[in-house]
């Protein structure tokens, strides 16, 4: 405060003591005076002063220069100087007004400076209350920076005090730990004191005891001494009785002996009374000291009681307050119960469901420690597993890239085989059409044992390299016929020999070619022979079982190369120009003989026709047909075609030679893998033998029959030769035979015929008969005119012998 009065501005002498800020105090009086005024109180401030300035004139303007500098103005006063305006007087009192004037001129002067005062020292007291501001800043600063280090020290007092809260807390268990051995210290201490009390009581009854022994033994003794005194006196008598008796010495003396006897006796006695009252006295000293020391130990045990009992308080103190934060901490613990009193339910149930998991767990650790051992195994397994299926998958893609190799190698053979296979078929057709499509085999069976050869040979073979195996000379009344076919075997072909030159065209008929095989010749020539052959020896089995057999080899063959093959087989005979079923169930008992058809008993169902379906090829309504899969099959049919035909042979009383057998298998093949399709047609026939009608004699039917038999024949060399030509008029259709077969015929198909020749010489006209038609067939696939003018010559040739 010294300092503040010290930078006070410089007052005026008139201004009272107090400074610019006593000034601003007292102007902050005088506006609350003011304040006070208008809410009631008026005062009467400059206003009387200005009134009297106003009213006063050069007077107030002489007394205000006087008081330079010693005038205050308040807010309204300055205003009222700076708002005065001069009194309506004379307009033409210039002196008064100028003096009116000259007044305010001075006070205005008065007002300034005043003014110029008031703020230099609001200059000042800004200055200084920045300087205080400055200060206080500073102050506040240092004593922020005081505050912060009082935090730092507070924070270090809170560590030190959580320090010792945790240290009062060890403190607090320790003392807990210590009150608890106090407990037990006190118990014992207790017990002890108890039993210290016992022993006191015990003492004290003891000591009472004593007590009243030593005073029954006092009285004892004042008894003996009453006793003894009156003993004494007792023995003055006696002795002033001796004295009185002495005169009377005799009976006194026996007296006083009687009497020192008694003495003595009582003497005893009091020297027994005197030792017992020694013993008592000891006994009493003894006791007194037991006495004493019993004091002493009880003095001792009351000093020591006194202590425990002033521990006893102490620990009853400290128990007491120890009790009252037990209580307090009981509190804390109640409510810690009850909060642990529900998460205690939970924590059991928990702990149930934990040990139950624990359990579980535990088992299912035993079945993981279980399953990882085994997994170990497993896996060493499976590594071992891994570099076996390692070195196997290495095999395998080795394997597998073999096998695609080979897959490549096998779908590239498979189209070289099947490109081979129809380059085959193509090759294998265009060989069997360079030897011709149809072609003329010639056999020549042996002399039967009952013929007799002669001495000219009728057949003979030509050497020459051209016509070896092919040409064949009959000999006929000296003059040879030399004809020359396709293949001509001796008496000495086997039947193998023969169907190695057929099974060509077997393989045809698989590859989906009509072939058309037939045996020709006259009667007794060989044709069942080598069509059938003899079906007791497997040798001697003809081409037909042997074809059959070729054709389902092949087949099954071929299977591997995708073909699959349906065969389907009918066996019919023509006899008579009347087609019969050979394979039908009801055929051996179905032949009605009273029903004739061109002379020829025929099934009681009705006869069979040929009609021809949408694509124009012929067929037999109601033919069994029968699928086969086997020549066993194929076999046991043509056992079945046999009896049949010599069952019907028998009723009809004819001879089966003189009937056309036709064996024909249908054959649809299909490769799904290059998905082609064959049908082929395998025709394999034994004609009725032909005979010279001139020499058979034959009359009535059997001529009638023989007659059918050549006509049939010639006409089917007709439609061969007419087909092979591609004429377009095939003639003599009329023939059942020629109807049936002309499918197989033409175009494509493959025509073998089998002349067959006896070398019988009787019968030479009728080989020549069967070569020259055989020659005819032969010519026209080869491209020879025919020789005879008309089939007709030949026919009448043949029958006119
Ligand atoms: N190549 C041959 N080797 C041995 N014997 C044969 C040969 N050809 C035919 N024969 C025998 O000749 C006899 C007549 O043969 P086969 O019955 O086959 O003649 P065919 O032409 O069928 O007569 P048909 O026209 O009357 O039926 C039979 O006993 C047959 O065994």
């Amino acid at each position: 405060m010294a300092s503040r009065n010290q930078n006070k501005p410089p007052r005026s002498p008139s201004i009272r003591k107090g400074g610019a800020e006593e000034l601003f105090s007292d102007k902050r009086r005088r506006i609350g005076a003011e304040r006070i005024e208008q809410q009631g109180r008026a005062r009467p401030p400059l206003v009387a002063k200005t009134d009297a300035a106003n009213d006063g004139g050069a007077a107030a303007a002489s007394e205000a220069s006087a008081e330079c500098g010693a005038v205050e103005f308040t807010r309204e006063e300055a205003e009222a100087v700076l708002n005065w305006k001069p009194k309506k007087c004379n307009p033409f009192d210039h002196k008064r007004k100028l003096e009116q004037i000259s007044d305010h001129n001075k006070r205005l002067r008065l007002c300034v400076r005043w003014y110029m005062g008031v703020e230099e020292g609001c200059i000042q007291e800004k200055e200084k209350l920045q300087t205080d501001l400055e200060s206080a800043q500073k102050k506040c600063i240092d004593t922020e920076n005081e505050m912060k280090i009082k935090i730092a020290e507070l924070d270090a007092t809170i560590s030190n005090l959580r320090a010792d809260i945790s240290s009062l807390e060890e403190r607090f268990a320790k003392e807990v730990s210590d009150k608890l051995e106090a407990t037990a210290c006190y118990r014992k201490e207790k017990e002890a004191r108890s039993a210290a009390e016992q022993m006191q009581a015990s003492v004290s009854t003891e000591l009472q005891k004593v007590r009243e022994e030593k005073s029954a033994a006092e009285q004892k003794a004042i008894s003996n001494e009453d006793l003894y005194k009156r003993s004494q006196e007792y023995n003055s008598s006696l002795q002033e009785y001796n004295s009185n008796l002495q005169s009377d010495l005799g009976t006194a003396n026996r007296e006083r002996k009687q009497l020192e006897m008694e003495k003595a006796t009582i003497v005893e006695n009091l020297s027994n009374v005197r030792v017992h009252n020694k013993a008592l006295q000891d006994q009493l000293t003894i006791l007194k000291a037991s006495q004493d020391e019993s004091v002493k130990q009880k003095e001792l045990l009351a000093n020591e009681n006194r202590c425990l009992r002033e521990e006893l308080k102490q620990i009853k103190d400290d128990r007491d307050r120890q009790q009252v934060r037990v209580l307090a901490l009981t509190g804390e613990v109640e409510k810690y119960k009850e909060n642990t009193g529900k998460s205690c339910a939970q924590l059991d149930t928990l702990k149930l469901r934990t040990n139950a998991l624990e359990e579980t767990c535990s088992s299912q650790r035993d079945q993981i420690n279980m399953l990882q051992q085994q997994l170990i195994t497993e896996r060493e397994k499976l590594k071992t597993v891994d570099l076996s299926a390692s070195e196997t998958r290495t095999l395998f893609e080795d394997q597998k890239r073999i096998i695609r190799e080979l897959q490549e190698r096998l779908a590239e053979k498979e189209f070289q085989v099947i490109e081979g296979e129809k380059l085959r078929k193509k090759l294998h057709n265009t060989i069997l059409e360079l030897k011709g499509n149809i072609r003329v085999f010639c056999r020549v069976r042996p002399l039967l044992s009952d013929e007799s050869s002669g001495t000219d040979m009728v057949v003979s073979y030509p050497t020459s390299t051209e016509a070896l195996d092919r040409g064949i000379d009959l000999i006929q009344s000296g003059q040879k016929y030399p004809f020359t076919f396709d293949k001509v075997f001796n008496h000495e072909a086997s039947q193998h020999d023969v169907f190695i030159e057929i099974s060509q065209l077997v393989q045809s008929a698989l590859d989906g070619y009509k072939v058309c095989i037939f045996a020709y010749g006259q009667t007794g020539s060989g044709k069942t022979y080598t069509m059938m052959g003899r079906p007791d020896a497997p040798e001697l089995k003809g081409l037909i079982p042997r074809s059959l057999e070729q054709i389902f080899q092949i087949s099954q063959s071929l299977k591997d190369q995708g073909w699959k093959y349906k065969m389907q087989a009918s066996i019919l005979e023509i006899y008579n120009d009347t087609v019969r079923d050979l394979l039908s169930s009801n055929r051996s008992s179905g032949i009605d003989s009273s029903r004739t058809e061109n002379g020829v008993p025929v099934s009681g169902k009705h006869p069979y026709t040929i009609k021809l379906d949408v694509n124009g090829n012929p067929y037999v309504p109601d033919l069994t047909i029968v699928d086969v899969c086997s020549a066993t099959e194929i076999s046991s049919l043509l056992q079945q075609a046999a009896q049949s035909r010599s069952v019907g042979s028998t009723q009809m009383n004819e001879h089966s030679s003189r009937s056309h057998f036709v064996f024909t298998l249908r054959i649809s093949g299909i490769n799904e893998r290059t998905e082609q399709e064959v049908q082929g047609v395998l025709n394999l026939i034994d004609l009725a033998g032909s005979e010279r009608l001139s020499r058979s004699g034959a009359t009535g039917d059997r001529l009638k029959e023989a007659q059918y038999i050549n006509k049939s024949l010639s006409c089917l060399s007709d439609v061969i030769f007419a087909l092979a030509k591609k004429e377009e008029h095939v003639p003599f259709r009329n023939s059942k035979l020629t109807h049936l077969l002309q499918p197989c015929l033409g175009g494509d198909s493959k025509t073998l015929m089998f002349v067959n020749i006896s070398p019988d010489p009787s019968s030479t006209g009728e080989s020549l008969c069967s070569l020259r038609f055989a020659a005819r067939v032969n010519a026209c696939e080869i491209g020879i005119p025919r020789r005879h003018t008309s089939t007709r010559s030949i026919d009448s040739r043949l029958i006119s012998g």
